[in-house]
């Protein structure tokens, strides 16, 4: 039996808005199991997540090969869908890894990554899922997408406020504006350089401070992520910084010590009681294929 396992990710860290993404502790799980006259996904999502080729797993695998033999697969997965913490990217990686065990290739994290982040469209999830760690990725005009490793600070770990409601990636992208600012773009890429170098100096306060500078993406899916102003007003007033909005939102990411991570769990909850408040280590493996 074969089980691959992707990470949840989160995208955009502020100002690396399509570009930065960070894997995290928190895995879905795909068993192999045996062939089968059609496909069928053993899951626990509900009814709105289809069970046959529909499935996005199934048919990122059979947009490798249409031909896959079909088989009975098994998914476990506690990353919530449409929260802003990479699901559809842990099943698109899920997906095209799938085709390539299926066809008895063995396949390099640089062409998964590069099928998958097609599927997606953007590589900021896709790149973490694939390589771990934290990845600075890009895409060029012609459809190649490329990525980078940056270093993250050791002492900090995620902490996720997660709404009980889902914002669709395609909804909270078509809500951002088709114009910006000529200042917008250049202090977006001030904050973006910035943040970078405070990777590689592993200036963890500074990349806290950065992380909250995004220009372009945040202030314009407000409506849909309101939680975002209260997250940092109330982080401020106990002296912490490091919020930025997960992917598309509606999840509000902070990056802090353990210490304040245990400072800040109780009243994050109280601040949005039907929110759940979740501690999440970042991942330094990308995805992993078991042999049982
Ligand atoms: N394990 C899965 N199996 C099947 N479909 C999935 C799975 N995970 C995600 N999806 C599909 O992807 C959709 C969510 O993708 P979407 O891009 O909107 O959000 P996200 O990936 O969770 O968040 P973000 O991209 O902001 O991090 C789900 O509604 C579902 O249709
Ligand atoms: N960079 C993407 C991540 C979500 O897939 C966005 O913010 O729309």
């Amino acid at each position: 039996m074969i089980t691959i396992k992707v990470p949840a990710t989160s995208a955009n860290l502020g100002p690396g808005f399509d570009t930065l993404g960070l894997a995290l502790d928190s895995y879905l799980e795909l068993t192999i199991e045996q062939k089968s006259p059609n496909w069928f996904i053993k899951h626990a999502f509900g009814p709105h997540i289809p069970t046959d080729e529909q499935n996005l797993i199934v048919s990122s695998a059979l947009s490798i090969d249409a031909n896959l033999p079909a088989h009975t697969l098994q998914v476990h997965s506690p990353i919530p869908l449409a929260r802003g913490l990479g699901s559809s990217s842990s099943a698109i990686v899920a997906g095209i890894i799938l085709a390539h065990v299926l066809r008895n290739e063995t396949v390099s994290r640089q062409q998964v990554f590069q099928e998958a982040a097609a599927i997606e469209g953007h590589p900021d999830n896709v790149a973490p899922a694939v390589f771990g760690g934290l990845q600075l990725s890009s895409v060029t005009e012609e459809g190649r997408f490329s990525s980078t490793t940056l270093p993250f600070p050791e002492e900090l770990i995620g902490l996720a406020l997660i709404p009980n409601y889902a914002v669709s990636t395609k909804k909270a992208r078509a809500i951002l504006p088709k114009k910006l600012r000529y200042k917008q773009v250049v202090q977006q890429g001030n904050a973006l350089a910035r943040l970078i170098a405070a990777c590689y100096t592993t200036d963890a306060g500074a990349l806290r401070q950065l992380v909250e500078e995004d220009q372009i993406h945040e202030q314009y899916r407000a409506r849909l992520c309101p939680a975002l102003p209260k997250v940092r007003e109330l982080e401020a007033s106990m002296g912490i910084h490091g919020s930025y909005l997960s992917g598309a939102g509606p999840t509000i990411m902070t990056l802090a010590t353990a210490d304040e991570i245990k400072r800040l769990q109780a009243p994050l909850t109280e601040l949005q009681k039907d929110a759940i408040v979740q501690k999440m280590p970042i991942s330094q493996q990308g995805y992993q294929i078991i042999q049982q």
